[in-house]
């Protein structure tokens, strides 16, 4: 049972909380007492003997012979009152009314073990002490011996019972028979007997009655055993029902657990679908507000609308009023037009009258316009004539060989140069402005033979020297009468001259705007003049030629196919030159011009691939035609335009010619025609006529080529480019004095070819 015990969970519930079998029991379970407590309690459960105190019946039992179960005795042994030596004395002694009547009144006690402490122990007490109280309750069920009508025993029951009463009359009566009777033997005899056969009959009483009870304890045993194995079972039924609670309890847990946790996802669920649904009702109450604020702005409108319409109902009443109005007043309008246009046919033939007179005054006043047109322009054409006359005399009086010299500026990569720059000095720009003459100065030091070092400084002169600051602009200002002098009918020819990379096809190409060269400038401003020249009668056509003069042969850059393999000549008939085999392009405006230079200078590439570069090592020579005929004098003029870049002046040390055939070819034939041109630029500054000198076209392919205009009817500038390294410097200082040799020409007269 205590094995039982221990495997219930401390958390099972107390025993009065077990299912209904154990109630069905009827065996009432104390409250929070473990099971053997309340098997333990079954086994003192009240008989229908319970009256009885549990002394004297395990007395009766020990009398008897029946014992009761072991825990009941060990139950009854610890719960014996302290009186059981004394009921055990007077079950011996089973002769003392007195200890009959105690085990009778026994019943009426309470439990031993309840019983005061204070109460003495009974072993201390006399043996005829008797039980305080329930003498007297259970006197009615059998009457005892000592309330039989028999004075004595009376009296002496009453002692036995109560024998701390002294004061009792029964005392006094027992006194004085005892007394009587030791006077009368017979009487005592008597007494004797009948005391006897009372005590007799009171023992038999008292024996049926305590065999009647232990058949009723019997009985109780057997019911109480039933009963106790009925409780076993209902206990196992009940342990079998509280494991099974217990199960299904840990099942319901964990499904409560489940269904909890299920709960709260739900909760959680509808928590975010909750908080989906606020936002969505704030957003729908932001858009109901939007809506409301739209709905109010809409009202707001719809009355102006309204008030609006009101207003133009108002506005369309009144204008029809006005409508009717004016209505009446176009009736009276046009009764006034028709009178007015009655008056106006009245005006009209006398205008028309009128009319005839003023025609004849405008005929005459335009022919008077007409006449002054004529003279005016007649004196337009005498202005031109004599711009052209004036232009050409500063022209010549400038010279028709004038040379220019160009400085250009270090480049970037340049500064940085081992050597430095040159030391050249430029004159006074404004002493230069009013000479028309300017020079430059270099400066260089070299080793005498004796070893001495000595400083040189050579000036130059020319018609003009550029510095490194000047720009394109100034020096096509300079150039532009030149352009002019073309549509006047003249050969112009425009050299840059110069070692490789001093600055020529930048000067006479030039970059992009304002860093447009020679040729594009003169181009623009030749074609913007004749379009002025349009109103003095004069119109111009122009083509252009673009040829490359290359180891002394002629290349077309205008030619069809990658490069020119043609073999060109050189025919001059009556001061025309023309080239066999090459092509002339008709020009209409500048960008013509501009594609045209294109080409030339892709196809030059193209042959600066093919055979070694050789751009610097050759000559250009571009040649725009200009021809003009004025209808209202019936004037014509041709002029050509050549603009000349030259190979580069090196000479054949510096060049590397001196390790490189080709180089040396290349080399000889630049200073050959190089020289060829200083020596007809100096024939031609012997001037003309008989003491002119023979001039040498023939000793080179590009004097022979610039024969018509070099000659003495053109004008010739040479712009000399000079680079401002001082590495450079003896080039420079060659270069210079090949320009100061042509500048030295004295200058011819130029010759305009009209026909
Ligand atoms: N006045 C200038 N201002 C700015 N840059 C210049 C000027 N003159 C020349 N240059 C620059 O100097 C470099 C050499 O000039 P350019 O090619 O005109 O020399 P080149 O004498 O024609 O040489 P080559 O004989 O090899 O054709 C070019 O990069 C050019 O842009």
């Amino acid at each position: 049972m205590a094995e039982e015990q221990e495997n219930i969970p401390p958390s099972s519930p107390p025993a009065s909380r077990l299912p209904a079998p154990a109630k069905a029991t009827g065996i009432p379970l104390p409250a929070g007492k473990p099971l053997a407590a309340a098997t333990t309690v079954v086994g003192k459960r009240k008989s229908p003997t319970a009256d009885l105190p549990p002394a004297k019946r395990l007395s009766g039992g020990g009398t008897t012979g029946i014992k009761p179960p072991a825990k009941a005795r060990a139950a009854a042994a610890a719960a014996a009152p302290p009186t059981r030596p004394e009921t055990r004395s007077s079950s011996r002694n089973g002769m003392r009314p007195a200890t009959a009547a105690g085990a009778r009144t026994a019943p009426a006690r309470p439990p031993a073990a309840t019983r005061p402490a204070a109460r003495p122990p009974a072993t201390r007490a006399p043996a005829t002490k008797p039980a305080p109280k329930p003498a007297t309750k259970t006197a009615p069920a059998k009457p005892p011996v000592a309330v039989r009508p028999r004075a004595g025993i009376g009296a002496t029951a009453a002692t036995a019972r109560r024998p701390g009463a002294p004061s009792r009359p029964a005392a006094r009566g027992s006194a004085s028979s005892t007394q009587s009777s030791q006077d009368d033997p017979d009487k005592l005899r008597e007494y004797m007997g009948d005391f006897g056969k009372t005590i007799t009959d009171n023992i038999q009483a008292l024996l049926e009655q305590e065999r009647e009870r232990l058949a009723a304890l019997q009985g109780h045993r057997a019911e109480m055993q039933t009963t106790l194995l009925t409780a076993q079972s209902e206990e196992r039924e009940a342990r079998r029902a509280l494991a099974n609670a217990s199960e299904e309890k840990a099942a319901m847990a964990a499904r409560h657990t489940r269904e909890v946790e299920d709960l709260e996802r739900q909760l959680e669920r509808r928590e975010r679908e909750k908080r989906a649904l606020e936002d969505e009702l704030a957003r729908n109450l932001d858009e109901l507000s939007r809506e409301r604020a739209v709905a109010r702005e809409l009202r707001t409108e719809l009355a102006e609308q309204a008030r609006r319409h009101m207003g133009l109902n108002a506005q369309l009443t009144a204008a029809q009023a006005h409508a009717t109005l004016l209505q009446a007043e176009v009736e009276r309008a046009e009764i006034a037009v028709s009178a007015s246009k009655a008056e106006a046919e009245g005006y009209r033939k006398r205008c028309e009258e009128a009319d005839l007179g003023a025609e004849e005054r405008i005929r005459l006043a335009q022919a008077e316009c007409e006449r002054r047109v004529a003279e005016i322009e007649d004196e337009l054409r005498a202005a031109e004539s004599i711009r052209r006359k004036l232009h050409n005399q500063v022209q010549e009086l400038k010279g028709n060989i004038r040379v220019f010299a160009r400085v250009r500026p270090a480049l970037a990569h340049e500064r940085d140069a081992p050597d430095g720059l040159a030391d050249i000095a430029y004159c006074d720009e404004r002493v230069a402005a009013e000479t028309g003459q300017s020079h430059l100065t270099v400066r260089s030091r070299s080793e005498s033979a004796m070893g001495k070092e000595r400083e040189q400084a050579i000036t130059f002169n020319f018609d003009k020297v550029f510095q490194p600051k000047h720009g394109q602009r100034e020096v096509f200002e300079e150039i532009s009468m030149l352009a002019q002098s073309v549509l006047d009918g003249y050969n112009v020819c425009i050299f840059a001259y110069g070692q490789t990379g001093s600055g020529k096809s930048w000067t006479m190409e030039g970059g992009e705007g304002l860093h447009a060269g020679m040729i594009p400038r003169a181009i623009d401003m030749i074609f913007a003049e004749s379009a002025k020249l349009k109103d003095r009668g004069w119109t111009y056509a122009m083509e252009g030629s673009f040829l490359e003069v290359y180891n002394d042969e002629i290349n077309d850059l205008l030619g069809s196919g990658q490069f020119d393999t043609k073999k060109h000549e050189i025919k001059i008939d009556k001061d025309k030159m023309t080239v066999t085999d090459t092509v002339s392009l008709p020009l209409a405006n500048p960008a013509q011009v501009s594609s045209l230079l294109e080409k030339a200078r892709s196809r030059r590439a193209v042959a600066a691939t093919l055979m070694n570069e050789r751009s610097s090592r050759s000559h250009s020579v571009f040649a725009l035609k200009v021809r003009g005929w004025n209808d209202a004098t019936g004037e014509e003029s041709e002029g050509i335009l050549n603009l000349v870049d030259l190979a580069g002046s090196e000479r054949l040390a510096s060049s590397g010619a001196d390790k490189d055939a080709v180089r040396l070819k290349e080399t000889i034939n630049i200073n050959k025609s190089l020289s060829a041109l200083a020596d007809v630029i100096s024939a031609l500054g012997q001037g003309a006529g008989a003491a002119a000198a023979h001039v040498p076209y023939r000793n080179s392919t590009l004097t022979r080529l610039l024969q018509t205009s070099l000659s003495g009817s053109s004008k010739t500038l040479m712009l000399c480019n000079i680079s401002p390294l001082a590495a450079h410097l003896g080039e420079t200082v060659c270069s210079l004095r090949f320009a100061t040799k042509v500048n030295s020409t004295p200058a011819g007269t130029a010759r305009r070819n009209l026909k």
